[in-house]
């Protein structure tokens, strides 16, 4: 098995990540006085381990861990655990083929591939009888026996892939039955997919189901967005730079647009959609996340407490949001789907302006855009500066200044700036100081989200999850819009699949003060 560390094979690296390496504040108190374990026997149980995002996110996430010595054959056991009645055999083969996806197919990777393949056992049971519960105890501990684990110092991962109405069944089952029997070293460790509730009332009340069972360091509420390279690089640019310390505010930005599009629509997942809309999907989590961290004030170190107590004043800084700074979109042919409503009001595109009542933030319109089935497929966050006072050039109609951070795709960073067009004339121009991922760190492999993610749960990394005194601030601040538009007191506008959205979301993009660049586009740099 390959133990090579990705980004340590790149050219334009000198030095090693350990060297770099700040991880090592960013953990609980109980790791910082040296009680939890990070060796030991490690069971991973994929709870809805038949699902989508089991196979096209988990498993993958948890193979490349493996690829790259994260997870040690000698240490670690994959468990799926689900209703449908299949084989271990038959669970393999239906994961198989997104583990290979883009590796190529060399001899080492089909040898990890066999190896990993053979650490995972599906167990089927259901969600709320002790049975099955019980039977995954008695697998997990079997393996933990063969492993020669002492008891109690065992490291149990529980992922739930799964609908959230099932989480509180779920969690009851695991803590009856599932758990490390004692704190010698060991732990328990719960993973839950996002959507965390519908509103304020259905989140606090799955969050005090949950927080009855577990003491909030053994929950880790995901948002993959936490785990994508530019997002985990926000809080290293803004805090570890002279230039962006004194500009960073009022004074100088006119705007902040954090936007997500996909080019694609709802297929097959319409049922699920339908259900929860753009906002619930994208805004309320994904995008107020990355907000948090271009809003947020320096926290006092990178422990996780600290990172997460800025994120939440910022997220209770905010005003309460104007209808009329806001613009709903569904796209035409979103009804065809037979798994929606007919009369469905859900919204697959939304344009929300959200107001940060605060000494650095007052008067910046915070612009959240996410849409589905639109013409290009990107996440951005755009920052963009005021005028220059006394443009002796006059070139303001030329655009102004924008610091872009590309999170997908395409990974960069670029500084779009006015310089002298070059040759004879003393003529402006619209340019680019330009960071481009592919192009600087060649041979560098940026891992997906979930990946990060999953090996932070195993280090006991709480920071890039969302704390529950978090996600209440996040509801708090939608939910009087998402019950308006619940009962249809707000309608979405149709667009075209394929467009930019409803012409009315530029039109409120504009009204807010964004000045769009005419005649100019990035292009990110190739080979
Ligand atoms: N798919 C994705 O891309 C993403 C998903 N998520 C979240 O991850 C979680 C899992 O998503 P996904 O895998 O797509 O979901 P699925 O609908 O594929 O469900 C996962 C598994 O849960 C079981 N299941 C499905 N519906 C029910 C139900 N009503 N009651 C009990 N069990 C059920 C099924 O297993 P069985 O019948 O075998 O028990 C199914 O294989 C969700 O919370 C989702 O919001 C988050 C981000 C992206
Ligand atoms: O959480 C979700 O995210 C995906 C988009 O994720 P990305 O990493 O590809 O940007 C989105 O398609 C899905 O609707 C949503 O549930």
């Amino acid at each position: 098995m390959s133990m090579e560390l990705r980004g340590l094979n790149s050219s334009s690296s000198n030095n090693s990540l350990e060297e770099n390496s700040f991880r090592s504040e960013s953990f609980s108190e109980d790791r910082d006085q040296g009680a939890i374990s990070e060796t030991g026997c490690l069971s991973i149980i994929v709870l809805g381990a038949s699902g989508d995002l089991a196979k096209k996110k988990t498993f993958p996430a948890l193979f490349n861990l493996f690829r790259q010595g994260f997870l040690r054959p000698n240490e670690v056991h994959i468990f799926g655990y689900a209703r449908t009645k299949i084989s271990d055999d038959e669970l393999r083969e239906r994961i198989r083929g997104f583990l290979s996806q883009g590796k190529g197919a060399s001899a080492e990777h089909t040898e990890d591939l066999l190896m990993f393949l053979q650490l995972i056992k599906y167990i089927s049971g259901s969600y709320d009888s002790e049975d099955g519960f019980l039977l995954l105890n008695k697998e997990i501990s079997d393996h933990e026996s063969s492993k020669n684990s002492q008891p109690g110092t065992a490291r149990r991962l529980f992922y739930l892939a799964l609908p959230p109405s099932v989480y509180p069944s779920v969690c009851k089952m695991i803590r009856r039955y599932c758990m490390n029997q004692s704190d010698l070293g060991g732990w328990t460790r719960i993973v839950v997919e996002k959507p965390f509730g519908k509103d304020l009332d259905s989140a606090e009340e799955l969050s005090a189901q949950l927080g009855e069972l577990f003491d909030e360091q053994q929950l880790y509420r995901i948002d993959h967005y936490l785990g994508k390279e530019l997002v985990q690089n926000l809080l290293v640019v803004r805090f570890a730079n002279r230039f962006f310390v004194p500009l960073w505010n009022r004074d100088n930005i006119d705007n902040v647009q954090i936007v997500f599009r996909e080019d694609f629509g709802t297929e097959g997942r319409g049922g699920y959609f339908d259900q929860y809309g753009i906002i619930r999907d994208i805004i309320q989590n994904h995008l107020l996340q990355v907000l948090c961290l271009v809003a947020m004030e320096k926290p006092v170190s990178l422990k996780p407490e600290h990172i997460r107590d800025e994120k939440v004043k910022v997220l209770q800084s905010v005003l309460p949001i104007k209808y009329e700074e806001v613009v709903l979109g569904q796209y035409e042919g979103y009804r065809d789907d037979p798994t929606v409503s007919d009369s469905s009001n859900t919204p697959t595109f939304a344009t929300v302006v959200l107001r940060i009542h605060n000494e650095r933030w007052e008067g910046v319109p915070f612009i959240l855009k996410a849409g589905k089935a639109l013409n290009s497929r990107k996440a951005e966050i755009r920052v963009q500066f005021k005028d220059v006072p006394g443009d002796i050039f006059k070139c303001k109609k030329q655009g102004r200044n924008e610091f872009v951070i590309r999170l997908q795709p395409s990974e960069a960073m670029y500084m779009k700036l006015t310089v002298k067009k070059p040759g004879l004339d003393m003529s402006t121009i619209q340019s680019e100081l330009d960071l481009s991922y592919g192009l600087r760190y060649q041979g560098v492999t940026i891992p997906e989200a979930y990946e990060r993610l999953i090996l932070d749960t195993v280090r006991g990394d709480q920071q890039h999850f969302v704390r529950r005194d978090e996600l209440k601030a996040a509801w708090e601040i939608f939910t009087p819009l998402l019950h308006s538009i619940d009962a249809g007191e707000l309608k979405p506008l149709s667009y075209q699949p394929g467009s930019r959205g409803p012409a009315e979301a530029d039109e409120l993009l504009a009204r807010v003060g964004y000045v769009q660049t005419h005649g100019y586009i990035w292009i990110p740099p190739t080979l």
